[in-house]
């Protein structure tokens, strides 16, 4: 691993209540699916074309996946994880501890509002709206929660609160509850979907989509992308990591909609090969967790500088180009 990334993940865990600290790196069962999010680059392997010339620069393919609970990293919360994104898109968790008109605030780029369906519509639509007013320009819907990951080392650390003077603050509120409100799971369907399009002027995005056959019929469903994502292997223990799971949707989509791979990203070498294999960008999630932590604002941009860093040498390396036939097992 890049040694800033390694230092920034060993100042996190040094400075976080090991209780948090848990919160944000464990993930569901035996964690099988979190380390084979990694463990997937790692099988792959990419053969570089040669005499290409410099071939195009791509832009920083990377996204900040939204991930709850900033300020349990960090005081600035997700103020400072904004600030560092400099027009890298972030997609700021419907958990956040900070409103998401501050967030949109103290961003130089573009916000993306992740969104967790509820039960109650009334609750949806004030979400979608606020999330409307504060200026994010697209719709992020999770749809791999239907109910609550078993996350082992919450329950062990018996992690269900948050600390006191923290909360979920897009969940005050809300139709008529002073709140802050729970965030609840529910199972949705494909008309949920619709309704929300018609709700709303903004780009509808999925997340947590594996299945190709899922991937289909999201784009027939008009959304405007997807990401190939298991939550950071924190919903359910039997799935494939995101990588092994991208070439069908790649294949199924045929280029319709873009896709986000989000899921164990921790290199230039894997964004190359997530693009390679189809991607159109690719999410990363606990690295700038770990920056956040170790150094709030500072921390999160130099975790956003090695990965762009890493990812313009490894694409000059590759003749500036990433093809799908650059791919090969590694054996
Ligand atoms: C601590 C933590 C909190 C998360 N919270 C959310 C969330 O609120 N909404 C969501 O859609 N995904 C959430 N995720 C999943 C991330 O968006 C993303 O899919 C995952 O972290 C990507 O994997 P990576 O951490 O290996 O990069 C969370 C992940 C972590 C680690
Ligand atoms: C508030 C939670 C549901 C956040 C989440 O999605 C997660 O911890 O993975």
């Amino acid at each position: 691993m890049n040694p800033v990334l390694a230092e920034l993940h060993d100042k996190a865990r040094a400075v976080l209540d090991p209780v948090h600290y848990d919160f944000f790196a464990g993930g569901v069962g035996d964690e099988i699916v979190l380390a084979d999010n990694e463990a997937a680059f790692r099988r792959h392997a990419l053969l570089p074309r040669v005499l290409r010339g410099k071939g195009n620069s791509a832009e920083f393919p990377v996204l900040i996946s939204p991930t709850a609970f900033h300020k349990l990293a960090h005081p600035d919360g997700e103020l400072a994880t904004a600030r560092a994104a400099e027009g890298t898109v972030l997609v700021s968790s419907m958990a956040s501890t900070v409103p998401i008109a501050d967030v949109v605030a103290a961003a130089t780029g573009p916000v993306w509002f992740q969104l967790y369906l509820q039960p109650d519509p009334r609750v949806t639509e004030a979400l979608v709206r606020r999330a409307e007013q504060a200026g994010c320009e697209a719709l992020v819907v999770t749809v791999d929660s239907p109910v609550f990951g078993r996350h082992r080392r919450d329950i062990a650390n018996e992690f269900h609160d948050l600390p006191s003077g923290l909360a979920a603050e897009n969940m005050r509120d809300l139709a008529g509850v002073a709140g802050p409100r729970d965030i609840e799971m529910a199972a949705f369907s494909w008309q949920d979907v619709d309704r929300l399009r018609a709700s709303t002027s903004l780009p509808v995005w999925l997340k947590g989509v594996l299945h190709p056959a899922d991937a289909v019929l999201a784009v027939g469903h008009g959304v405007a992308g997807i990401f190939v994502s298991n939550h950071g292997g924190r919903q359910l223990d039997v799935v494939p990591a995101a990588l092994d799971a991208l070439p069908a949707v790649v294949k199924a989509v045929g280029g319709r909609v873009p896709l986000v791979l989000d899921g164990g990203v921790r290199s230039g070498g894997d964004i190359a090969l997530a693009l390679a294999m189809g991607a159109s960008s690719v999410g990363i999630g606990r690295p700038v967790l770990w920056g956040l932590a170790a150094d709030g604002e500072a921390g999160v941009h130099r975790v956003l500088g090695v990965l762009r860093d890493e990812f313009e040498h490894v694409l000059a390396m590759c003749g500036g180009e990433l093809s799908h036939d650059m791919v090969v097992a590694r054996c």
